[in-house]
């Protein structure tokens, strides 16, 4: 669906982000975009949306160049940015003057997350805070049903509450037909929903593989002694160590975003 070859782009006059960028992603994802700040995670669902045009290589999305910003096309993608304005109109109005360029769009899903987010279709979104409308966004990206879903942080500025209801309903309303792709840096909000995992670094993607492949290849420990294990990477924390171990007779344990992410950036390498 996403096809990305040999990508670059930069700024005006500024240096370039990648480095001849590829990633090829088919549907039937949820797939968690990471990577340091400045690595260019904002910019490329900002390319991959037709914001903005690659200064070299290509990107395709369903065979369809995103710059063309075809109707066809933008009606096939939904993007949650970061900071966005929204109007200063009732949510309900919202959803009927947006929800029109949606051919998938299910209004009843609409109403249960937004109950799901104890927000009510009769309020303003003028009167609403910046959490409270971030819920009403990721409600609408869901509901809007789009092909390709592309979510920038989506858990800023959410509650501790409300970040246990993004995981069950983005866990919940998911469908094979579709590629949702979040970037944060908040990975415990996403680990146990992502099923893909895609790292940017130095330019380029250092790992595109999935959630499955990773559990079957390492374990992931909790150690007192750092040399008890013959440890591919390990951090010490509070009373002993976390580390990533190949995976031999153990059992599968569930991943450790954070600590497998910090192993990448360190010396990418060792996992190929
Ligand atoms: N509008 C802009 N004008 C000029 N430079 C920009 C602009 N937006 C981003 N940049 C630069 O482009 C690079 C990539 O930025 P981008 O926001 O895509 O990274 P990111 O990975 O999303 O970062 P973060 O994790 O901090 O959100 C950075 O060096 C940034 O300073």
């Amino acid at each position: 669906m996403i096809s990305v070859k040999n990508l670059d782009f930069q700024y005006s006059k500024r240096a370039m982000i990648y480095n001849q960028l590829n990633l090829e992603l088919e549907v039937g994802k949820i797939v968690g975009l990471l990577g340091k700040n400045g690595t260019g995670k904002s910019t490329l669902f900002k390319l991959m949306s037709g914001l903005l045009q690659p200064k070299s290589g290509s990107i395709t999305i369903s065979e369809t160049d995103p710059f063309r910003r075809e109707p066809s096309f933008l009606s096939k993608l939904f993007f949650v940015p970061e900071e966005f304005d929204m109007p200063p109109i009732r949510v309900r109005d919202f959803v009927k003057n947006t929800a029109v360029f949606y051919p998938r769009f299910d209004y009843s899903l609409m109403n249960e997350l937004l109950k799901e987010f104890s927000l009510q279709d009769g309020q303003n979104l003028k009167g609403m805070s910046y959490g409270q409308k971030k819920k009403v966004i990721i409600a609408f990206a869901l509901a809007t049903k789009a092909e390709l879903i592309l979510m920038d942080e989506p858990t800023n500025g959410l509650d501790i509450p409300s970040k246990n209801i993004f995981r069950k309903i983005m866990a919940g309303h998911f469908e094979e037909d579709q590629l949702i792709m979040i970037s944060t840096h908040q990975v415990k909000d996403i680990d146990t929903i992502i099923d893909h995992l895609v790292v940017l670094d130095e330019g380029g993607v250092i790992y595109n593989e999935s959630i499955f492949d990773l559990t079957q290849k390492y374990n992931f420990l909790t150690i007192s002694n750092e040399n008890a294990v013959d440890a591919i990477y390990s951090e010490a924390v509070l009373g002993g160590y976390k580390a990533i171990v190949s995976k031999q007779d153990h059992e599968e344990t569930q991943v450790d975003l954070e600590l497998f992410f910090n192993a990448l950036i360190s010396d990418y390498k060792q996992f190929f």
